[in-house]
C-alpha cells in the first residue's frame, strides 16, 4: 500500500552524506537527489533539510587540533556549505530541477511574524517547483543560539509547512529496542502517540559525525507526530529508501500521526524556548484542560502567577507539583491575571485555540 503523503520533508544526517573517513559520499548524495526527483514526478512536494556543511568543510581544509572548537566549526561550515550547495545544485540540474539554499537560525522561529515571513518564502519556492535545501546557519549559530541538531530544525520546518510527513534518514534502520549493534535487537516499526519512554532502550551514543543522537530524534518525532505529521526514521544508505518507505517496503520506524493541529498550535508547540511567563493551575483546571473536551484556561483555575508576562506572550502552565502541563498565548498581561486569580466569570487567560498541552 502507498502512504499517501503530498508534502514531505526529508532530513538527511551528516553520516548518510559522508563515507567512513569523513569525506563526502558523492554517490550517496547523487542517489538521494535521484530519489527526490523520482518522487517529485509523482506530484509530491519535497523539502530537504540537509546536514553536511561541516563534513564538506573538513574535506577542504585541515586545521590544527589546537584551534578553538567553535571557531573550527564556523570555519568548516562556512567553506563547506558552499561546496555542499554547489554539489546539490549540479545534481538537481542533472534532473532538470532547481534547488534553493535556505540557511536559518533558532532566532528565525522566535516571533510569529518572522515565522510567517519565512513560510511565505517556502510557499513561493514550492509553488515554483524549486527544492528548498535547508541547513542551520552554522556560521552565526553558536552555543545557546544553536538548534540541538538538524533533527530539531527538520521538525520545526515540517510544522511550519504543515507537511504530511517527515522522513529522517540516518545510518540505522530505525529505532531499535536495544543496542542497534546487538543482533538480538529489532526495529520498532510502529510507535503509538502515547508512548514516550524512549530512554528505556536508546543509548546516548551518537553516530561518528552526528550531533543530537537518537534520543533527540525520538522526542522530536513524538512531538511532531502529536501535531498530526507522520514521522519516519529510516536508513539513508538503503537503496531507494524513500520510495520504499512510501510503499511500506522497507523496515523503518513510523510515529503515527495524531489529529492535525492548526498552524498556530504548531507554532506554540515549538515555542518552548521563548516562554516568558509561568502560571500555576489547580487540579480542577488540569483535569478540564486534559479532558477530551476543548477547554480554555479560566482564572478560576489559577493558583498564582509565578513569572510575569505581557499580553500575547507565550506562557507555561504548571500544576501544583511543578509539572509542566502546556504552553499557550496569554490573552492579557500578568498584572490583570493576578487581579483575577481564583475568580469566577472572567475572560479566559489562554483560549483553547492557542493552547498546546505537553502532558
Ligand atoms: N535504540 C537505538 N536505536 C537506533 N539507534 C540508536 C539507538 N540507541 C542509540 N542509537 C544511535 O543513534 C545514532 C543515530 O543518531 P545520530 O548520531 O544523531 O545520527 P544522524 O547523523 O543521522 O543524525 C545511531 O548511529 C546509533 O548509534
Ligand atoms: N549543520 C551541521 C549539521 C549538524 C547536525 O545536526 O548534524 P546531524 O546530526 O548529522 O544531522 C552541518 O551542516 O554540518
Amino acid at each position: 500500500m502507498d502512504l499517501n503523503y503530498k508534502r514531505i520533508v526529508i532530513k538527511v544526517g551528516s553520516n548518510v552524506l559522508t563515507q567512513a573517513n569523513g569525506l563526502p559520499d558523492l554517490h550517496r548524495i547523487e542517489h538521494l537527489v535521484e530519489q527526490i526527483a523520482a518522487i517529485k514526478k509523482q506530484n509530491k512536494e519535497v523539502i530537504l533539510v540537509s546536514s553536511g556543511a561541516v563534513a564538506f568543510g573538513r574535506s577542504l581544509l585541515s586545521v590544527s587540533d589546537k584551534c578553538d572548537a567553535v571557531a573550527t566549526r564556523q570555519l568548516f561550515a562556512s567553506i563547506g556549505q558552499v561546496k555542499l550547495i554547489n554539489t546539490y545544485s549540479d545534481l538537481f540540474k542533472k534532473q532538470n530541477l532547481v534547488c534553493a539554499q535556505v540557511l536559518v537560525t533558532k532566532e528565525d522561529f522566535r516571533d510569529r511574524l518572522h515565522y510567517l515571513n519565512m513560510k511565505n518564502c517556502f510557499d513561493i519556492l514550492i509553488q515554483h517547483n524549486v527544492v528548498p535545501v535547508i541547513n542551520e546557519n552554522d556560521v552565526i549559530s553558536v552555543t545557546e543560539l544553536m538548534f540541538t541538531d538538524n533533527d530539531e530544525l527538520a521538525g520545526l520546518i515540517a510544522s511550519l509547512l504543515n507537511a504530511d510527513a517527515l522522513i529522517i534518514l540516518s545510518n540505522v534502520d530505525g529505532i531499535f529496542n536495544g543496542d542497534p549493534k546487538n543482533p538480538d535487537s529489532k526495529v520498532i516499526e510502529h510507535i503509538d502517540p502515547d508512548f514516550n519512554n524512549f530512554s528505556e532502550f536508546i543509548s546516548a551514543k551518537k553516530s561518528q559525525f552526528g550531533r543530537g543522537g537518537m534520543i533527540t530524534k525520538s522526542s522530536m518525532a513524538h512531538k511532531i507526530s502529536g501535531l498530526g505529521i507522520a514521522v519516519h526514521i529510516a536508513n539513508g544508505s538503503t537503496e531507494n529508501v524513500i520510495a520504499k518507505v512510501l510503499k511500506e517496503k522497507v523496515i523503518n520506524t513510523r510515529f503515527a500521526p495524531q489529529k492535525i493541529a492548526s498552524g498556530k498550535k504548531k507554532w506554540i508547540a515549538n515555542s518552548e524556548n521563548y516562554v516568558t511567563g509561568v502560571v500555576r493551575i489547580n487540579d480542577g483546571a488540569k483535569l478540564a484542560l486534559t479532558s477530551s473536551k476543548a477547554s480554555s484556561l479560566l482564572p478560576v483555575g489559577l493558583i498564582g502567577i509565578e513569572k510575569d508576562f505581557k499580553k500575547g506572550d507565550i506562557i507555561r502552565l504548571i500544576d501544583q507539583d511543578n509539572l509542566a502541563i502546556g504552553l499557550g498565548i496569554a490573552e492579557y498581561n500578568s498584572e490583570k491575571a493576578k487581579e483575577r486569580v481564583g475568580l469566577k466569570n472572567q475572560k479566559a487567560l489562554v483560549h483553547y485555540d492557542y493552547l498546546f498541552l505537553t502532558h
